[in-house]
């Protein structure tokens, strides 16, 4: 079990979640949902060690391998699709993990000249998918996708949901979404973030107490 308890992070002044719960049960898919601004990509970000919380502890993340996807793509942009993924593969030179990075872009519909001119020369959807299949392609213990799916045609989101339901199967996944389709295409558990100001579970005003309503 991976657990945020007690959480608080602030940048500067603004405290953006305080007294903050969060349960991501081993192996299961947990959707985080809610407002602009009210701490989604901050619960991601804490989640993959890249902000700390100044309360409260996450438990459960020590030595877990990571995989991730930002709301930024984060892609080499010289390199083609294919080298991206083997970048993650460990094993650049390896033929089998070039057939495994041409595997997984298939997966996500990319193949042909989208998968090796250099990833710059790519539409913002195309980079979006290749950023999806590098993050998929990791044999990880804790997956967080953070929005994946922003600028994606309406007809390839059924594809992405799928691939993400297969590839997260059995692995600690936190998807955050404003889309409640994409909760149940990926089979997730819902989570909803209320507000900036976070407030008691099963109360609807005050402050201090956990951000989070757990869907069924
Ligand atoms: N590096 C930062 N420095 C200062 N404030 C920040 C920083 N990152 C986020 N914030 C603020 O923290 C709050 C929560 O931001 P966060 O990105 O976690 O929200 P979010 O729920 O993911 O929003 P969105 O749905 O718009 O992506 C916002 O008010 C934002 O302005």
């Amino acid at each position: 079990m991976i657990a945020l308890r007690g959480v608080r992070v602030r940048y500067g002044a603004h405290v953006v979640l305080d007294g903050f719960d969060l349960e991501l049960p081993d192996g299961s898919i947990t959707a985080l949902t809610g407002p602009n601004g009210s701490g989604k990509t901050t619960v991601a970000r804490v989640l993959l060690g890249l902000v700390r919380p100044d309360r409260g502890v996450v438990v459960g993340t020590a030595g877990l391998r990571r995989a991730a996807v930002f709301q930024e793509d984060r892609l080499c942009t010289r390199l083609s699709a294919v080298d991206n993924v083997r970048l993650v593969l460990g094993s650049a030179r390896d033929a089998a993990a070039g057939r495994a990075a041409l595997d997984a872009l298939a997966a996500v519909g990319l193949s042909g000249r989208d998968v090796v001119v250099p990833v710059r020369d790519l539409s913002g959807g195309q980079r979006r998918r290749v950023a999806i299949a590098r993050a998929l392609a990791v044999d990880a213990d804790l997956v967080v996708l953070d929005e994946p799916f922003t600028g994606l045609d309406a007809d390839v989101r059924p594809l992405l949901t799928e691939r993400v339901r297969e590839r997260c199967h059995g692995r600690t996944t936190l998807l955050v979404t404003h889309d409640p389709d994409d909760v149940a295409r990926v089979g997730a558990r819902p989570v909803a973030l209320r507000s900036a100001a976070p407030v008691p579970v099963g109360v609807g005003t005050g402050r201090g107490g956990p951000a989070a309503d757990v869907g069924s």
